[in-house]
């Protein structure tokens, strides 16, 4: 069959540029392996469920192990992915001028993919071709590092059983966020980390709140630990690592792997298409998200840059800008993209750490203040979760704000505002001085700025 338009796989960029060709009158083949995963890992496995059941564990008064509330709230996690599944579908599946295909597709050529499901296959050609497969986790490089059984991954981990205790091997983004929503399950948690610390890149007295509300619910974390096997005996499994030049062995009910993500080139036969990768495994791509073969794109995951859903669709705004609008828009403009880990409180991040801002030669004022602290921020009072932080490093010579590292209710919101401040040059200045929402928790940006 032949297209206009060919999207390998229904990642939040992938389906944001066929939705959007499509109704510009483009023929579009939607090429999906999984009918479970129309709409992409964020809605199905990855974003969406993760924070509803981050959700449901924060609005639970008791944190005792209790597997029945567990199970609720998994069902309510469900319902929700499963109309945003439908919903996602329908987005697509609505335009006349889009097909759906479900099934598994490689290149047998620069334009031309086979798109396999079973015992069925299909040719499909296309002039442009967007690649968006996503990314898979990584696992260890040592004895026994295999999936299945007690050793899962986060999407596995997702539809296990409660855990008694959880073993997460990992303090990244997946381990840190999921340390903190077990243990406020009930399980016993405990993470392994290689690094002296989880979050080294982050200023200490910050990464020191994370960690507080992490002990708070019990997580037990274990630094610079270096893994060296894992092994499942009959009624639990083990993780030996090394410790302080001593091993160490902790055994628990099921193993998380969160050692980071890479992309999925797996199986898409690039060679065929004469499609390059990087020393990484990413599909290879310049500034416009274009590959080594023209028409081919790559976005998301798979192209290797930051790993968010947002990025991804960022990804789809460069790429429709080359293909139907001015083509000036690149990753080189992307400027002070924030990130959260959704701990309780959540620990949000923009722009650069002090040391980070002393590096890169910035003279700075380091505006910096517990959230206990902060008389003029009773938002967190008022939810009943006042822990946290607000730390913000402003270039003494020109006011401009250079980072914020905020660990607070709503710090998913607030660090918006600051990513935005930064990127339209707003001074920290006119941060502190401007008129916010009361009882909000952006109001405290008017006192913490007020300190420096
Ligand atoms: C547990 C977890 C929590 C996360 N939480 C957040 C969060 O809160 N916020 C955030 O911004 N990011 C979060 N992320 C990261 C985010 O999920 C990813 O960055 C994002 O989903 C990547 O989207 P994508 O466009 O690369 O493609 P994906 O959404 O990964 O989609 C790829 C699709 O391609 C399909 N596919 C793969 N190969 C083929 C093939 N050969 N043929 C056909 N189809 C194929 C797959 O089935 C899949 O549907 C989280 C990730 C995880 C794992
Ligand atoms: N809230 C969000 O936006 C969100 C949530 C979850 C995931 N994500 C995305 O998904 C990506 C993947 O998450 P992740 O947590 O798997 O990766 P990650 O890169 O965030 O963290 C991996 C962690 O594993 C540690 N590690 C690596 N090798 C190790 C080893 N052999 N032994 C012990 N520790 C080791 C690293 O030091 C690091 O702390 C993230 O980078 C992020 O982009 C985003």
């Amino acid at each position: 069959m032949e297209f206009d338009v060919a999207v390998i796989g229904w990642g939040k960029g992938g389906k944001t540029i066929a939705g959007a060709l499509a109704r510009a009158g483009k023929s579009v083949a939607m090429i999906e392996r999984s009918t479970d995963m129309y709409g992409g890992a964020c809605i199905n496995v990855a974003c969406i469920p993760t924070k509803a059941l981050i959700h449901s564990a924060e609005i639970r008064p008791e944190k005792s192990f209790d597997p029945d509330y567990f199970d609720q709230s998994v069902e309510r996690r469900d319902s929700l992915t499963e109309a945003m599944r439908g919903k996602n579908y329908s987005m697509l599946a609505d335009l006349e001028t889009v097909t759906i295909i479900n099934g598994t597709a490689r290149f047998t050529g620069p334009h031309s993919l086979l798109v396999e499901a079973g015992d069925e296959a299909l040719e499909v050609t296309a002039e442009t071709i967007i690649i968006d497969t996503g990314s898979i986790p990584r696992l260890p490089e040592v004895a026994g590092a295999e999936l299945g059984g007690r050793f899962h991954t986060s999407v596995t981990l997702q539809h296990a059983p409660l855990p008694e205790h959880l073993i997460i091997v990992g303090g990244g983004y997946i381990g840190i966020e999921f340390a903190s929503m077990f243990a406020q399950y009930g399980s016993e948690v405990t993470v392994l980390d290689k690094n002296p610390r989880p979050l080294h890149r982050e200023d200490w007295d910050v990464a020191a709140e994370v960690f507080d509300s992490l002990a708070d619910s019990g997580v037990r974390l274990v630094s610079g630990a270096t893994v060296l096997r894992l092994c499942q005996e009959t009624d639990c499994a083990a993780v030996q690592y090394l410790w302080n030049d001593q091993e160490q062995t902790v055994r628990g009910d099921a193993v998380l792997i969160a050692l980071g993500r890479r992309p999925n080139t797996d199986g898409l036969d690039l060679a065929a298409a004469g499609i390059e990768t990087t020393e990484t495994g990413a599909i290879k791509v310049d500034e416009r998200l274009a590959t080594s073969v023209p028409g081919v794109y790559a976005v998301g995951d798979v192209n290797g840059g930051p790993q968010f859903t947002y990025i991804s669709l960022d990804d789809s705004r460069i790429v429709l800008d080359q293909l139907t609008g001015s083509g000036t828009r690149t990753t080189a403009d992307r400027v002070a993209v924030p990130s959260t880990i959704f701990t309780t409180p959540p620990f949000s991040k923009v722009g650069m750490t002090v040391e980070e801002a002393r590096a890169a030669g910035h003279t700075v004022k380091i505006a910096v203040k517990k959230v206990s602290d902060i008389a003029a921020m009773p938002r967190p009072k008022i939810v009943g979760d006042p822990r946290g932080i607000i730390k913000i490093v402003v270039d003494e010579a020109t006011d401009l704000i250079l980072g914020a590292a905020l660990v607070h209710v709503d710090s998913q919101e607030v660090i918006n505002l600051v990513a935005l401040a930064m990127r339209h040059g707003v001074t920290a200045s006119e941060l502190r001085d401007t008129i916010y929402i009361h009882p909000s928790s952006t109001e405290a940006l008017n006192e913490v700025l007020a300190s420096i």
